[in-house]
């Protein structure tokens, strides 16, 4: 199993002028749960993504990936970290659109190490296949309807082979079935192959799929349940 445990200690994240932008004493999630996160506008879901990637610095705390806390590394070991843990999906697919479905699922290959790219390739394009779309496939990507762009997006976030899958807002940009159908695939990720699923999302398909759902208001966790 790849998943990944999360645990976060006093993490505290600011923004300008010192604002708190997120305050989380205490969380723990165990490897390959699914985890939805929800709450309003402002309170802090794109901040908390983001600091269990290592992409927004920490003003104090901890947080640990398996025991490694990614908190405490300079920038570029937790970008090596997020190459070799983490795959993201975003709202909007954020897909290169003149390249092909094989071209963006497989577009890690250009940024990881030389050993790995073919089979970042073969992965690409094994999940395009298993999300229903054809890997051999040579058009842009702009031609492609918007659940199809959403699956490419899936398959090139897995092409990695993470650990860890954070998502902001998956299944915004998706019709009800397209959404559906995102929200039980990603659930069935963490479910089936353990990896390790955080989502922020509105979503009530995601959450009613997921093993846990919280919710944060000013930059804090105010309810934590399995839904
Ligand atoms: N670097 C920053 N400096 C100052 N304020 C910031 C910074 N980043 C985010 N904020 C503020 O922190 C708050 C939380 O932002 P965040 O994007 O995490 O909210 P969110 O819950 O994802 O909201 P939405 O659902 O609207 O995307 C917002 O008020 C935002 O303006």
């Amino acid at each position: 199993m790849p998943g990944a445990a999360l645990e976060i200690e006093g993490l505290s994240v600011r923004g300008a002028r010192g604002r708190a932008l997120l305050d989380v004493p205490r969380f723990a999630v165990a490897a390959g749960t699914a985890l939805a996160v929800r709450g309003p506008s402002g309170a802090g879901k794109s901040t908390f993504l983001h600091a269990l990637a290592g992409l927004v610095p920490a003003a104090a705390g901890a947080v640990r990936w398996d025991g490694e806390d990614i908190a405490a590394l300079p920038e570029p070991a937790r970008a090596a970290f997020r190459r070799r843990r983490v795959g993201f999906v975003f709202q909007e697919h954020l897909l290169f659109e003149e390249l092909s479905a094989p071209e963006n699922a497989a577009i890690a290959a250009l940024y990881g190490p030389r050993a790995g790219r073919d089979a970042v390739h073969g992965r690409g394009r094994d999940r395009l296949a298993e999300l229903g779309l054809d890997p051999g496939e040579t058009r842009r990507s702009d031609t492609y309807s918007g659940g199809e762009r959403q699956r490419i997006a899936v398959a090139r976030a897995l092409a990695t082979d993470p650990a860890i899958l954070l998502a902001d807002e998956p299944t915004a940009s998706l019709d009800r079935a397209n959404a559906d159908r995102l929200a039980d695939e990603l659930v069935r990720l963490a479910h089936e192959e353990g990896r390790t699923l955080v989502a922020v999302s509105h979503d009530p398909a995601l959450h009613a799929v997921a093993d846990r759902v919280i919710d944060l208001a000013d930059g804090r966790i105010t309810e934590d349940a399995a839904p």
